[in-house]
């Protein structure tokens, strides 16, 4: 969320640099300040660079003491103060949110010393839209901060498809994308092209349109919930003709029931997710390729879950119209309070532990011929060949095969709707790693005991709790049962699962370890 906090008092923490001389009120009168960025100590400063931290002010008279302070750690107030992680982008005029595409317009001009005489003023606007004035006696003072400040938004030229499901979790979708990504588009001056899914199968459509034609958007942006991305992955890698697709960076606003995928990307908060898809950070990101012994396609994924888990969101999908995003808690509370046993899930697990980069998996999409060839299984699956190198490669058995649920992740699992909940909290987006998590058979109480150290996060440890980094597996249930891969059900006797390393390019950042 926005920070603008104008007391705040730690500016002095970093090293900075004056940008300017300014006024809060266009009165040649009001009181004028100093405007600084900061940037890390014992950092070089980059005028163009991406380094700063806070863009402050500070009563002119303060300069000299300023100066004298700095990093003796005294705390002195800041007139005013945005950090960086909520500035969102700098402009001329004060924005009125219909005329938005005049302001950008204006911005993008390359003429800056306008005919007609404008008042020399900037306007910053937070992440949450929230807007401060300043005013510049200096023209040259006003271009330098407009520039360092807008040198935080490299990429420019950009045109963005966003697709919105307005059926997501509890239906803020439309509303984020009115009143929050395409104000926020307008102002920055991104172009976007709006969709809207009016089916299952919208997405699917969406991207065959695109089938051996050149692709017309630099960010994929979805505005729903992990299922959609998970349509949208797979919509892409199923279809040998637009598989060059993936190279697109996806970004993602949180409109679902859980939003794991966009949590874990920093994206929790809705306006945070907004400023990552302006700034555009990049995160390489490993998925899951998984092929099912009966299935012909692989799917792509970045959460499976078998075994209780797949059985509560099979169960929550027929409560979806009444409950929403709360029909996941609902479908798990009706199990706990059914009068039947908890159910023993058997399976066998088999798992191999090599960790590979990118290049030696060879599956670094795009490499679209590559892919045709190896990707999209001709006939059954396991075809004589794959099986034939399952074999000589060395598998471990796992030692747990009673179970309650099994877990395959490749990002921690946060969740919109917990402050603390993770699934496998080490798990990152780019580590190169499959986290398989196991709790092996419990009853009810148990179950309700790890459940309250799972919604803290704090369940690694618990006894019948094992987690361990892979880089491929075999899960043999034996018999038909449920996988539930990003949120979508699956049923099905056996499943490969290996990993693809820095496959997709995702919009947003991974938290530190
Ligand atoms: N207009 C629509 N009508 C019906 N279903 C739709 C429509 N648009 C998308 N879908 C389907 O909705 C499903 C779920 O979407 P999404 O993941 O966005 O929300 P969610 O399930 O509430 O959130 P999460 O996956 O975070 O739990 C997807 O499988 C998608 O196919």
């Amino acid at each position: 969320m926005g920070n603008s906090n104008p007391r705040r008092t730690n500016c002095l923490k970093h090293d900075r640099m004056k940008l300017a001389t300014v006024r809060k009120t266009n009165s040649p009168n009001s009181e004028v300040f100093d405007l600084f960025v900061s940037y890390e100590k014992d950092k070089t400063c980059n005028e163009l660079g991406l380094d700063f931290k806070e863009i402050f002010t500070l009563p002119k008279n303060m300069r000299h003491q300023n100066t004298t302070f700095a990093g003796a750690g005294i705390q002195i107030e800041c007139d005013f103060l945005i950090n960086f992680e909520s500035f969102l982008t700098v402009t001329r005029e004060i924005p009125e949110f219909d005329s938005l595409a005049e302001i950008t317009r204006s911005l993008d001009q390359d003429d800056i010393f306008p005919d007609t005489p404008q008042e020399l003023k900037l306007v910053l606007i937070h992440s949450n839209l929230k807007q401060e004035v300043l005013y510049f006696d200096v023209i040259e003072e006003l271009i330098r901060t407009e520039t360092v400040l807008t040198s935080l938004n490299k990429f420019k030229d950009r045109h963005l498809a966003v697709l919105v499901n307005p059926i997501s979790g509890k239906q803020r979708g439309r509303r984020y994308y009115r009143d929050i990504l395409a104000p926020t588009l307008n102002i920055t001056g991104i172009k976007h092209d709006h969709f809207e899914t009016d089916s299952e199968t919208y997405i699917e459509t969406w991207v065959d349109q695109f089938s051996n034609k050149p692709f017309p958007y630099t960010d994929i942006i979805l505005i729903g919930g992990d299922g959609l991305f998970s349509q949208l992955i797979n919509s892409i890698l199923n279809n040998p003709d637009c598989q060059d697709i993936i190279k697109t960076p996806i970004g993602l606003l949180p409109a679902g029931s859980q939003n794991a995928t966009c949590c874990d990307l920093k994206g929790k908060d809705v306006y945070q997710a907004c400023r990552n898809i302006v700034r555009r950070p990049t995160v390489q990101s490993d998925i899951m390729k998984i092929q099912f012994s009966d299935m012909d396609s692989p799917l792509y994924a970045t959460v499976i879950l078998w075994g209780v888990l797949g059985d509560v969101v099979k169960n929550a999908e027929k409560l979806r119209k009444y409950f929403k995003s709360a029909r996941y808690t609902v479908s798990a509370a009706k199990m706990m309070l059914s009068s039947c046993r908890m159910k023993t899930y058997k399976c066998s697990i088999k798992f191999r532990s090599d960790f590979i980069t990118a290049e030696d998996s060879g599956e670094n999409l795009p490499k679209v011929e590559e892919t045709k060839e190896n990707d999209v299984i001709e006939g059954t699956s396991f075809t004589q060949n794959e099986s034939n190198k399952i074999e000589e490669k060395s598998w471990n058995e796992h030692p747990d095969s009673d179970l309650s649920f099994l877990g395959l992740v490749t990002h921690e699992c946060r969740s919109s709707l917990s402050k603390k909940e993770r699934f496998m909290p080490p798990s990152r987006f780019n580590d190169g790693r499959i986290s398989l998590a196991t709790l092996r058979k419990c009853g009810k109480i148990k179950l309700i005991h790890f459940m309250k150290k799972f919604s803290k996060a704090k369940h690694l440890d618990f006894e019948k709790f094992n987690g361990i980094e892979v880089s491929e597996v075999q899960i043999s249930p034996g018999t038909r049962s449920w996988f539930n891969i990003d949120g979508e059900i699956y049923e099905n006797d056996e499943a490969n699962i290996k990993l693809l390393p820095s496959f997709l390019t995702m919009i947003g950042n991974v938290y530190d370890k």
